[in-house]
C-alpha cells in the first residue's frame, strides 16, 4: 500500500469569500497536515504573466507561461509563502490589481489542465510528507481530486461573503466599500462559473454552510465532517 492511500486527503470547494483559505490553514493546521491553495497558483501565474508582459487575452502565450512556471509555494498552513523566478509575491497576488484580472488566466482551458496536473502532482508529495493535505479551490472536489475521501463545498450567502471580503480589503463592510467589493466577489465568481461548478456540491460532496457561523464554528463544522468521514480525524484537544 502506498503511503498516500491512508493519507488524510480533504478537498474543499466554494465561491469568493466562503472562507476556504482561513478555515481550510486552521483545519491543516489543528490536523497537522499541509495545505494547497490552488488559487494561489492562478494568483501567482497571473502575476507572472503580467510581470513578463504577456497579455491575458493571448491565450496560447499565456499556456506557454503556466508550462514553466517558476512557482515556489510553503506548504505550512501557519507560514504561507508564494515565490515567482525568486521574488516573494505573496502579498501582491492578493491585490486588487491581480483579483480582477486573474479569472482571464483561470477561465483560459489551456491552463486549466496544466495547473490541475501540477495540483494533483503537489498534493501527492504534500500528503507522502505530512500524512495528509487540505487542498483548496474551486475544482478540487470535482476534477483535481474527486477520489478524496473527504470533499466539502463551502458555501455562503452572497450579503455575508462581501460584507468578509470587504472588511478584509477595506476594513470596513459599510456600503461604499461592499459596493468596491462586487467585483472583486460577485463578478469573479461568475466568470469563474464558467469553467467549474463551485455553487452546488457534486455527488458525494458535504456542504457546509457558513452564513450564519463565525469563523471558529465554521472550523468546527469542517472538522466534523472530516471526523465523520474518517471515523479517526478528531483534532488534537490541546
Ligand atoms: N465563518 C466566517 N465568519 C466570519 N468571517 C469569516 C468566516 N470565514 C472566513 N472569514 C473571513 O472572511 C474573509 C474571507 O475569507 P477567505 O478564507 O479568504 O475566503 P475565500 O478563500 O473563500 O475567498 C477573511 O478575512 C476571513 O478571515
Ligand atoms: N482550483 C481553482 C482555484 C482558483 N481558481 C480561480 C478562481 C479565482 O478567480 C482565482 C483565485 O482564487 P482564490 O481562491 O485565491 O480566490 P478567493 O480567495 O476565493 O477570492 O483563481 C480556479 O479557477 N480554480
Amino acid at each position: 500500500m502506498s503511503p498516500e492511500a491512508s493519507a488524510l486527503i480533504i478537498a474543499i470547494d466554494g465561491p469568493s469569500g466562503s472562507g476556504k483559505s482561513s478555515v481550510s490553514k486552521a483545519v491543516a493546521a489543528q490536523l497537522g497536515v499541509g495545505y494547497l491553495d490552488t488559487g494561489a497558483m492562478y494568483r501567482a501565474l497571473t502575476w507572472w504573466c503580467l510581470d513578463q508582459g504577456i497579455d491575458l487575452t493571448d491565450e496560447a502565450a499565456v499556456v506557454e507561461a503556466a508550462r514553466s512556471l517558476p512557482l515556489e509555494q510553503s506548504t505550512d498552513p501557519t507560514d504561507q509563502r508564494v515565490s515567482v523566478g525568486g521574488t516573494d509575491v505573496t502579498d501582491e497576488i492578493r491585490t486588487t490589481a491581480i483579483s480582477s484580472e486573474v479569472s482571464k488566466v483561470a477561465t483560459n482551458t489551456g491552463v486549466r489542465p496544466i495547473l490541475q496536473q501540477a495540483q494533483r502532482d503537489r498534493m501527492s508529495a504534500i500528503a507522502a510528507e505530512t500524512g495528509g493535505v487540505v487542498a483548496e479551490g474551486r475544482d478540487i472536489t470535482t476534477v483535481v481530486a474527486p477520489d478524496a475521501p473527504v470533499r466539502i463545498l463551502l458555501t455562503a450567502s452572497e450579503e455575508a461573503r462581501l460584507r468578509r471580503r470587504s472588511a478584509e480589503v477595506h476594513g470596513t463592510a459599510d456600503e461604499e466599500a461592499i459596493a468596491a467589493t462586487r467585483d472583486q466577489v460577485l463578478r469573479r465568481d461568475r466568470d469563474d462559473s464558467a469553467v467549474s461548478q463551485f455553487t452546488v456540491a457534486a455527488d458525494g460532496v458535504v456542504t457546509v454552510d457558513t452564513s450564519d457561523l463565525d469563523f471558529d464554528e465554521s472550523v468546527e463544522a469542517v472538522l466534523a465532517v472530516v471526523a465523520s468521514l474518517t471515523g479517526d480525524a478528531e483534532p488534537d484537544p490541546r
